[in-house]
């Protein structure tokens, strides 16, 4: 069996001499849907940047296919959206040159963009309400609509796994709405979603299991935020 896109045992991060992750088990099967959920400092974004190898385990272990995050280097398989990412600075870039920067990782460094690339990208513009903005400069747009810039930016490499911190922050709910049904469509096909959440909204039909995270330890792990409302 191929191992999973995510395992973590024991997982463990500290700051300041305080574990903010606390031996966190957690495996994330193919094509899950995975909602991690907690109130706010509770370790959401530490446990999916240790789950990357972002930030440095001090306890614990965790792979990624089968692989330790040093050693892995399939990163095409992983996409990741960030929680912010200051698009401001530097050379300004239209919304379609940032979505096409998402291609890199699978093109040859010899070959230039394919019509493959370019295909992928016009989807990942699409998917996330951006081809009207295509030709805009990232860096003048709203937060909301860098968010999907990233979002597309992500979906453009076509990875396996896609990871999605607060995905839905300053997005209005049209636009939230079509990244859960582009989150259904993907996982539909196989991949693996991992997206932090203050609350769910119009992700909640098309999440598949949720986690909750409290004071860096995992207090809960649900199949569905059906059964999370139930145990309640
Ligand atoms: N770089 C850092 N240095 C020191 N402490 C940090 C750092 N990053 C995070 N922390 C602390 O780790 C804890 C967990 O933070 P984290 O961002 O993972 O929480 P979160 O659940 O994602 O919160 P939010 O919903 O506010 O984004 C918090 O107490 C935070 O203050």
């Amino acid at each position: 069996m191929s191992a999973p896109p995510f395992a973590m045992t024991a997982g463990t991060v500290r700051r300041d001499g305080r574990a903010v992750l606390d031996a966190v088990d957690l495996e994330v099967a193919p094509g899950d849907v995975l909602a991690v959920m907690g109130p706010n400092g509770a370790g959401k974004s530490t446990l999916v940047k240790a789950l990357l190898g972002l930030v440095p385990l001090a306890g614990g272990r965790t792979e990624i296919y089968g692989v330790p995050p040093g050693r892995f280097r399939d990163w095409r398989r992983v996409g990741y959206v960030p929680q912010r990412l200051p698009m401001g600075g530097g050379v300004p870039s239209t919304v379609r040159e940032v979505v096409a920067s998402g291609r890199v990782a699978r093109q040859s460094r010899w070959r230039p963009a394919s019509a493959a690339d370019r295909a992928a990208v016009d989807r990942a513009l699409e998917a996330a309400g951006l081809t009207a903005l295509a030709r805009e400069s990232a860096h003048l747009l709203s937060g909301g609509q860098q968010q999907r810039v990233l979002i597309a930016r992500a979906l453009a490499g076509e990875p396996d796994v896609f990871v999605l911190d607060e995905p839905t922050a300053g997005v209005d709910a049209g636009n939230q709405a079509a990244l859960a049904a582009t989150l259904r469509d993907l996982a539909g096909t196989g991949r693996t979603v991992v997206l932090v959440a203050h609350e769910l909204g119009p992700m909640e039909p098309v999440v598949t299991r949720t986690v909750e995270l409290e004071h860096g330890r995992l207090v809960r792990d649900t199949s569905s935020p059906a059964d999370m409302r139930e145990s309640a």
